[in-house]
C-alpha cells in the first residue's frame, strides 16, 4: 500500500527524514512511532505530496508519489496536524463543502453521507456552532470525518488522537479497528507507545529521522522463553525447580520454560496451587528502548 525507498528530506542542515525504507501492506494497521521532532509529520506530508523529498522514492497504492498524486489522493483519506476548516462555518457545512468537490450525487445522498461520517467519529449530535468554537478534540474528529467521506482504501493519519480525552481515544481506536476490519488499510503516526500497542498490527519506529525497527507487533511480542507463575506455594516451588528459577519476588516466580501449559500440569501434579501462570512477553516499550537506545525515553507511554 505504501513503500518508500531511501526516502530523505533535508531542511537546510537538518535531516528531518533520513533514508527511510518502509513498507505498509494492504490490511495493516501500521503505527509509525517516534518521539516529537523525529520526522513523522515530514514523512506523512511527503506521502501525501505536500512536501517534496530531497531524495528517495515513494509509492502509494502502487503508484509513484508525488507524480501520480491526482490519481492516488482521491483514494486516500488523510488527517494531518491541525486539520484545516473554515472557522466561521459549522462542522456540517465544512463537510458539505468538502463533499461537494467533484461529487455528482444528489443532495439527499450527500446529506446522508455527511450524517454517517459525523456519526462514525462521534459528532452525530453536533449543533450548528462554528468550528472556531470547537475544542481541539472536536476539530480532530471533524478532520477524521472529512477523511472518511470518500470511503478511502487507505487512511494516512498524523497523530489522530491528539487533543482527545481517554474516552475519545478509545472511540477513535474502535472506529479505526472497525474500518480496518472492513478492508481499510490504516497508517498512523504517534508518539504514544500505548496507542500503537493497543491499535496496531505492525509498527515502524523512527528515531532522529531514521527507521530503526519495522516489524509485526505479534513477532515483537513473541514469548521470551520464560513463564511467570504466581502461587501461594512459591517457597515449595522454588525448592523443586532445579536451576530453572530465574527470579522470585514474594508469590511471583519467573521460570525458564517454553510451555506454560506443560509447566502448569507438572506443578499441579506436584501438589502446588497456582494462582496464575502466563508466558512472559516483552512490552513494546522494552522492544523500542532496545532498538533506539537511551534517546527513546523521550517517547511518551
Ligand atoms: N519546514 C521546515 N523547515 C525547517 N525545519 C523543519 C521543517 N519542518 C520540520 N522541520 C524539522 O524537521 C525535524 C522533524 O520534524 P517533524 O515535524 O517531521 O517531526 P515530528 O516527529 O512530526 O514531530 P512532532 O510530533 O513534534 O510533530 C525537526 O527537527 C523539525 O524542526
Amino acid at each position: 500500500m505504501i513503500r518508500t525507498e531511501s526516502l530523505t528530506k533535508r531542511f537546510g542542515p537538518v535531516v528531518a527524514v533520513d533514508s527511510v525504507s518502509l513498507h505498509v501492506r494492504e490490511g495493516d494497521r501500521y503505527g509509525f512511532l517516534g518521539p516529537n521532532g523525529s520526522g513523522k509529520t515530514t514523512l506523512v506530508r511527503m506521502l501525501l505530496g505536500l512536501v517534496y523529498p530531497t531524495s528517495g522514492t515513494i509509492e502509494v497504492m502502487g503508484r509513484r508519489m508525488p507524480a501520480r498524486a491526482a490519481e492516488v489522493l482521491p483514494e486516500v483519506g488523510s488527517l494531518i496536524e491541525g486539520p484545516a476548516a473554515y472557522p466561521y462555518l459549522s462542522g456540517r457545512r465544512n463537510l458539505s463543502l468538502i463533499d461537494a468537490i467533484g461529487s455528482r450525487d444528489k443532495r439527499s445522498a450527500r446529506r446522508a453521507r455527511i450524517e454517517n461520517v459525523l456519526g462514525q467519529v462521534g459528532l452525530a449530535g453536533v449543533d450548528e456552532r462554528p468550528v472556531k468554537a470547537y475544542s481541539l478534540g472536536m476539530r480532530q474528529r471533524l478532520g477524521l470525518a472529512a477523511a472518511l467521506l470518500r470511503e478511502p482504501r487507505l487512511l494516512i493519519l498524523d497523530e489522530p488522537t491528539n487533543g482527545l480525552d481517554p474516552q475519545g481515544i478509545r472511540e477513535i481506536r474502535d472506529l479505526l479497528t472497525e474500518l480496518n476490519k472492513a478492508g481499510t488499510t490504516v497508517f498512523l503516526s504517534s508518539h504514544l507507545l500505548s496507542e500503537v500497542e493497543q491499535l496496531c498490527t505492525r509498527v515502524g519506529v523512527v528515531d532522529r529521522g531514521k527507521l530503526v525497527l519495522e516489524e509485526e507487533l505479534t513477532a515483537l511480542r513473541a514469548p521470551t522463553g520464560r513463564i511467570l507463575v504466581e502461587s501461594p506455594d512459591a517457597d515449595k516451588i522454588t525448592g523443586i525447580l532445579n536451576g530453572r528459577l530465574v527470579s522470585r519476588a514474594g508469590e511471583h516466580i519467573v521460570v525458564e520454560h517454553e510451555d506454560a501449559a506443560e509447566l502448569n500440569a507438572w506443578l499441579v501434579g506436584e501438589g502446588m496451587r497456582i494462582a496464575s501462570i502466563t508466558p512472559e512477553r516483552r512490552s513494546l516499550e522494552e522492544v523500542v528502548l532496545a532498538a533506539t537506545g537511551p534517546g527513546a525515553d523521550r517517547l511518551d507511554r
